[in-house]
Parts: structure tokens; sequence; C-alpha cells
């Protein structure tokens, strides 16, 4: 027998495991690296944060992946290039992160690796039914094992496409199996690149948990602040703090139809870009708007999406807390705007129900890999309208 298999066998079974959750966003700030002490399997499945780390890009890595990101015309070759080097350069940064904290790659069984989006393509947003659903993940996690000599789990989204979903949002198993209340209903909100929610009823309610995507977090915001600024963020709203909202573009940013579809629903920077502002700006001639009157609206926009989310989905429902994670989190006028739309509810940090709000995409690949290796299809079948699957591949270092 290979021995790496029967490690793996081996690593099963065992009652603790050391797994690295891996999460690289659509907003290219970093990569997420968390270490987890993950124990038991399914809804007995106890998770215990021990580092985290993000490491930011160099501006040569975000350089690089702009090429191809969210673009519909690319260059193969670089795609072929970039596939290769997303994996050597998340492995230096694994392998810069354990020096940091000082762990042998040997005390840690699995990497759980996202890897980075480059490309998704649901129906709903192609609008091209000969093809089927996709989504494109890039980082070869075989560079990742070979450079790290840990096994690595890894392109999660596939099976999910392949056993009828749309290769996102995941976050609905974890979120599931670590924060389901018996009293309160939950909603997750993650506000990164992309704004999403996992929806947790409480354990005796009829209703089932799903994760849905609502709209853009900070994608638009981060893409206006580079193109005319020349800095990846609006550092705590600084920009748009100082800028007026102007309704007649509010109104046509929030025309669009994905805002109108039912959930479960996942889009992407493919959709909610600069083109998708500077369409509408034409046509409601609100082109002259200053730039702080710009952000100021996009700052609206995203807030109102995840608000409108949000009443839609706890109408009719009482006990109802908001926890939010993600980078929007530390957006001040974000988080403001979204409370005033829901003052009826609490709305807090993730922190909260005992979670780093920035490393909780990275934990929830780690508990995917933790089911993926030691877990059941069963412990995950009770998510409406995502299939009753374990995700991601098995790349071996030797
Ligand atoms: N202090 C801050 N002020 C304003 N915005 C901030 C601040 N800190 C983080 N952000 C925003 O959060 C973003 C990073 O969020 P996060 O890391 O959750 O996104 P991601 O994981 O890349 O996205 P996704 O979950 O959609 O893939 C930054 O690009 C920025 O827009
Ligand atoms: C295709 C893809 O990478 N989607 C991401 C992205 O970032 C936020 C939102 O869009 C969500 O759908 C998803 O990530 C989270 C981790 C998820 O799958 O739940």
């Amino acid at each position: 027998m290979n021995n790496q298999i029967l490690k793996l066998y081996t690593i099963s079974q065992k009652n603790n495991r050391l797994i690295l959750g891996l999460m690289s966003g659509t907003s290219l700030d970093g990569l997420d690296i968390a270490l987890c002490k993950i124990k038991n399997t399914g809804i007995d499945t106890q998770l215990e944060l021990i580092q985290f780390e993000t490491i930011d890009y160099e501006d040569d890595f975000r350089k690089n992946v702009r090429k191809i990101f969210a673009k519909r015309q690319i260059d193969q070759q670089e795609l072929c290039g970039i596939n290769a080097y997303i994996g050597q350069v998340h492995a230096e940064l694994i392998n810069k992160a354990l020096e940091k904290w000082n762990m042998a790659p040997s005390e840690i069984d699995l990497i759980a690796s996202h890897g980075q989006t480059v490309y998704h393509a649901p129906q709903i947003l192609t609008k091209d039914y000969s093809l089927p659903n996709s989504t494109l993940q890039l980082g070869d996690a075989d560079h990742i094992a070979v450079k790290t000599g840990i096994i690595t789990i890894s392109d999660f989204r596939q099976k999910h496409i392949a056993a009828g979903g749309e290769g996102a949002p995941l976050a609905a198993y974890g979120d599931y199996l670590l924060f389901t209340d018996q009293t309160e209903n939950r909603i997750l909100l993650n506000i990164g690149g992309i704004s999403n929610f996992t929806f947790l009823p409480h354990g005796a309610s009829e209703l089932k948990a799903f994760a849905t995507d609502l709209g853009p977090g900070n994608t638009i915001m981060n893409h206006y602040m580079k193109k005319h600024f020349n800095v990846e963020m609006d550092r705590d709203a600084l920009i748009a703090s100082k800028g007026e909202v102007n309704y007649e573009l509010l109104t046509a940013l929030m025309k669009e139809e994905f805002l109108t579809l039912e959930f479960p629903k996942t889009t992407g920077p493919e959709l909610f870009n600069l083109a998708y502002l500077e369409e509408l700006q034409l046509s409601t001639n609100t082109g002259n708007l200053s730039k702080e009157d710009v952000m100021a609206t996009l700052n609206a926009f995203s807030a109102r999406a995840i608000i409108d989310g949000i009443l839609k989905v706890s109408e009719g429902l009482d006990n109802v807390a908001v926890y939010v994670s993600g980078g929007g989190l530390h957006n001040p006028l974000l988080l403001q705007n979204i409370k005033n739309g829901l003052p009826q509810y609490k709305v807090t940090s993730i922190d909260d129900i005992a979670m780093n709000p920035d490393a909780k995409e990275a934990c929830l690949f780690a508990v995917l890999a933790n089911e993926t290796i030691a877990g059941s299809p069963d412990n995950v079948k009770n998510i409406k309208d995502s299939p009753a699957i374990c995700m991601g591949k098995i790349s071996l270092p030797y």
C-alpha cells in the first residue's frame, strides 16, 4: 500500500485533526490561513482556532491574477501558468506561516485549499444553457502538497456542481454543523467581495438551512477605489463618508435582475463590476457625480442588497440574530447602513458566537475537508437545495 494512503486512513481515524484551512477570496487581498483543531464530525463537530494569519499578496501576485480574473477573454498560456503559480505561491505562504508559528509540516494532518476563484459561471449569470453551471478555482493542490509535504484537499466546488448545485455558496455546510442554535434563528452574513448569508433556523424549526449570495459586498467599491484612487479599498469608509447617496443611481443599481431571483443563488464580479456601474451612470445621467458621492452610493447599494435579502428570509420569524463576518465588517459606514435598515434585529460580529470574523471562511473549508476524510454525506442532508455530499480532491505529497 502507498504509505500516504495509510497515513490518510490513520488521519481519518483520529479523534482530533489539525487542519489548515485556506481561503483566497474575490477581493484578492491576501491568503487567509486558519489552523484549526477539529474534533468529531457532523453535528458533533467542534472547531478550535489555534492560529490565524492573513498574508497580504504582493502587487505582482495581484497583477498576474488580474490578467485572467473574471475576464471572458484571456491568454490561455497565462491561464495555464497562473494555475501552477498560485499553487506555488500558496505553498510558500503556508510554509512561511508554519515557520512563524514554530510548527513543523509533520504536525499538520491536512490542508484544505479553496484556491483562487478566477471565473464563476452559473447558468443564471451566463444565460448560456448549452453549457452546464461551472466555476473555476486555480492554485493546483499538487503544488501545495509537494511543496509543503502535507496531504491537501482542494477544489471543493466542482462536486457541488456535479451533484446539481451552482458550486457556491458552500458556507451552509460548515455553518450548519458549527452554528445551528436550539432557540435562535441565525443569519450568518459574510461580506467579502460578494455578500452572502447562511440562514440557520433554530433547532426545532420546520424550516431548512440554506446559503445564498446576495449581491456586491466590497467588490464594486474596491474596483472603483483602484481605478480612481489607485488603492485597494475605501479604508474605514473615509471616502464614502464624505459623499452623499445619489438615489437615482441607487435605484438603477437596485434594478438588476439577480437581486430579484429566489434564494439560493450565486453571483460574482463577473456581474457586479465597474462596467455595470458605468453603464448605469450613463443611462441615469449621473456621470458627473463626485467620486465621494459615487462611493457613498455604492456603499448604500451593497447595504441595501444585504438588507433586502435579510428582510426576505426573516419575514414572519422572531428571535432573529444577524452575525457578521468578512472584511466588510471593518467598513464602519457599510455596517451602520446595514444596522439602520434592520433596527428590529441584533446585528453583531460573529465574534459573539466565538468565531473570528476574518478567519471564518478559511475555517469552513477546514470543516469541509474534515467531512471529506472522516464524515458522511448524511451529516449535511438537511440543507435546502444543496446536494448531500462530501467535497474535494485529494493531493498526496509523495
Ligand atoms: N478597514 C476597512 N475598511 C473598509 N473596508 C475594509 C476594511 N478592511 C477590509 N475591508 C474590505 O474587506 C475586503 C476583504 O474582505 P474579505 O477578505 O472578507 O473578502 P474575500 O474573502 O476576498 O471575498 P469573498 O468572500 O467574496 O471571496 C477588502 O478588500 C475591503 O474591501
Ligand atoms: C465562486 C466563489 O468563489 N464564490 C465565493 C465568493 O465569495 C463570497 C461568495 O462569492 C460565495 O458564493 C463564495 O464563497 C463562500 C466561501 C462560499 O462558498 O460560501
